[in-house]
């Protein structure tokens, strides 16, 4: 494990197979249907790489970006747009793809931003879950799995842009990020 890391939280084959089982439950639901995949940039890019080549309906991809934690592990409250969509979304059934719910800050925007878009469907898929620190709410139809209220880097996830290129996904040490959050 990097020397960075307090502990493994999941490992690379942990998060192979929940990827793939996710993307099956994603191929059975949207059957018959093309599939336009939002990925919430940067740190759903690995997530989502992943994530479409267990699809087996037809996938689009688009890519927004966002972003509210800075060099920061606290949400700053303001999420600003980064990089909007490539194209329209009216009449799409959209599938916003995400690496971490926390305090609901950045996809509550994102589903209000997107919804006023018109697309035929929108659903939320995210690799994880952290609940306890919700601010606002987040209706989340595909979720990896649900976390401690743990800061994680790895598989996307970033401090201070460092660590997105681990292939696990491991908890902080707090000496790196100065403990409190
Ligand atoms: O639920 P929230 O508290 O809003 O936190 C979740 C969001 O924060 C992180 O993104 P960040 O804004 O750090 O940008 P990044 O994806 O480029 O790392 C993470 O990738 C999620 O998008
Ligand atoms: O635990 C976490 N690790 C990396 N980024 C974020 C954002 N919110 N929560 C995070
Ligand atoms: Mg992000």
């Amino acid at each position: 494990m990097h020397p960075d890391g307090e502990r493994i939280l999941f490992t690379e084959e942990e998060i192979r197979a929940r990827v793939a089982e996710m993307g099956r439950e994603i191929s059975r639901d949207y059957a018959g249907r093309e599939l336009l995949v939002v990925g919430i940039l940067k740190g759903a890019m690995i997530f989502l790489a992943d994530l479409v080549r267990s699809i087996t309906v037809p996938a689009f991809f688009d890519f927004i970006a966002v972003s509210s934690y800075g060099t920061s592990t606290k949400s700053s409250g303001a999420v600003r747009i980064l990089k909007d969509l490539d194209r329209g979304i009216e009449g799409r059934h959209v599938l916003i793809v995400e690496d971490i719910v926390d305090t609901g800050l950045t996809l509550n925007y994102l589903v209000d931003n997107l919804t006023a878009r018109g697309p035929a469907s929108l659903k939320v898929c995210t690799l994880l879950d952290k609940p306890s620190r919700r601010q606002k709410p987040v209706e989340i139809h595909y979720n990896g799995f649900t976390i401690p209220d743990e800061f994680v880097v790895g598989y996307g996830l970033d401090y201070n842009e460092c660590y997105r290129n681990l292939p696990y996904i491991m908890v902080l040490s707090p000496r790196v990020f100065g403990g409190g959050r």
